[in-house]
């Protein structure tokens, strides 16, 4: 692997220092799986995910695209746009395979980030899976890291991240801290069910934190691997830079583009899982028929229809939603895809641009409602409810929206929950669906193996 790497990382220098500009090199090599691929400990510069079958490892950063304002998208895609071109790819694997990740801040403020990993995993349920290294050459000082330092080193966080989790430690004297409280939060969503009867907007969907301070730092690894094997059925996510993670177990896919097809997913409206059979087959007949859960989920959907129908030929809207099953909660879900007019020009960066935020996690008419939002709400979402994930060089992708998640900085974390408020919706209820979706982050962050229902 090396003396490619070095050979490419050659080629890249030459080739910056001709053109006076950055000229990224990228080699990718099968190797064999890594079982579990986790993020070593301590996590430095960091990207982790796993759902829709893929999982993906990436480590350091090689090149880092930072954005802010209502154009980040845009202005993401077109300096990724400009680095495939220049970009100097060798090595016998797969070139589709992702290359940029990364993650997009809620709101139009600072904070989105996207980078292409200096060593990047990527691997398949069955099959081998791809190593990709990179390195960024710059005109004057050539590549920035020697390449066979930055090839060992993948060796090294390899061999480490295929060690097997350290097992739950048993977690006392955790100390919560609810934020809004409880009864702050309960007026909020009064008042936007009484601008909802004024006609301010249909839907908004309000936030709230809790922060938790743990004995002693989480382990990342140890809690994806919780996460991985207690939320069957979500994408399980971390990003992070450093000291600060964010990390999550989400069922919603924002957008993936793939072929030519664009596929989102409409999720709203949810119920908690019965302790029993009986139980639970009511709750779900209870879902499917309620009038207010089928409004507050097709808010969502006309949404999307609308976005797709700009950029593709042939929306497929199922006609009724479907129930997602979730361990401890289930919601209404619609998939909603589409051909791609142009498949050349829009890729998975353009459609999350024109599909963020939409009301699963916003509200509608979206200017209104999120216009409403920032004065309400009074804190800034960051990551959370933003699009994560990851890009490849054609300009393909995969976006999860990033719920269920928490801010991880050192023994302390932020937890997010948020509801969808149509009228009808009660306070009290919405102020327990808060609890319902902070709970699988919560149990893994305590170690609580028990029943999640
Ligand atoms: C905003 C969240 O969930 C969204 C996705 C599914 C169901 C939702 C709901 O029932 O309100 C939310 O729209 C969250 O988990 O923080």
């Amino acid at each position: 692997m090396h003396a490619g790497f070095e050979e490419v990382c050659a080629k890249a220098a030459a080739e910056a220092r001709n053109a006076g500009r950055p000229v990224l090199a990228l080699w990718r090599e099968e190797i064999e799986r890594v079982e579990p691929l986790l993020p070593p400990s301590p996590s430095r510069s960091t990207f982790f995910w796993a759902g829709s079958g893929l999982t993906l490892l990436g480590l350091d950063r090689a090149a880092t695209f930072v954005a802010e304002g209502s154009n980040r998208f845009n202005d993401v895609r077109r300096a990724w746009e400009r680095t495939v071109q220049d970009m100097l790819t060798a090595g016998p694997g797969d070139r589709d395979t992702p290359a940029l990740v990364g993650a997009f801040s809620f709101g139009d403020g600072p904070g989105s980030l996207m980078w292409v990993p200096r060593v990047l995993v990527a691997q398949r349920p069955e099959g081998a899976a791809t190593l990709c290294l990179a390195a960024r050459a710059d005109p004057v000082h050539g590549v920035e890291d020697d390449a066979a330092r930055t090839a060992w080193r993948a060796a090294g966080w390899l061999a480490a991240g295929a060690v097997s989790p350290c097992p739950p430690l048993p977690v006392t004297g955790h100390v919560a801290e609810e934020l809004p409280s409880p009864r702050e939060w309960k007026e909020l969503v009064a008042r936007a069910v009484a601008l909802i009867g004024e006609g301010r907007f249909s839907k908004v969907v309000l936030a709230r934190r809790l922060r938790v301070r743990l004995p002693y730092p989480p382990d990342l690894g140890g809690l994806l691997h919780t996460l991985i094997g207690a939320q069957p059925g979500t994408t399980v996510f971390a990003a992070g830079t450093g000291t600060r993670t964010f990390a999550g177990a989400t069922p919603e896919r924002l957008v993936a583009v793939r072929g030519g097809r664009a596929e989102t997913m409409s999720l709203a409206a949810t119920l908690p899982r019965g302790g029993t059979g009986g139980a639970d087959a009511r709750l779900r007949d209870e879902l499917i028929g309620d009038g207010k859960s089928r409004r507050e989920q097709a808010i969502v959907t006309e949404a999307l229809r609308g976005a797709l129908e700009q950029v593709c030929h042939e929306v497929d809207v199922p006609g009724t939603p479907e129930v997602l099953d979730l361990p401890n909660v289930r919601h209404l879900c619609s998939r909603v895809s589409g051909r791609l007019a142009d498949p050349e020009t829009t890729g998975v960066l353009d459609l999350a641009g024109l599909l963020h935020p939409t009301p699963a996690v916003g509200g509608h008419p979206r200017p209104e409602a999120l216009g409403w939002l920032r004065e309400a709400e009074a804190f800034d979402r960051g990551w959370y409810a933003g699009p994560i994930g990851w890009v490849n060089a054609r300009q393909e992708g995969d976006f999860a929206v990033a719920l269920r998640s928490a801010l991880l900085d050192g023994d302390s974390a932020t937890l997010f929950a948020g509801c969808g408020i149509v009228a009808g919706s009660d306070p009290e209820r919405e102020l327990a669906e808060t609890w319902l979706k902070f709970r699988p982050m919560l149990s893994a962050l305590l170690n609580d193996q028990g029943d999640l229902r």
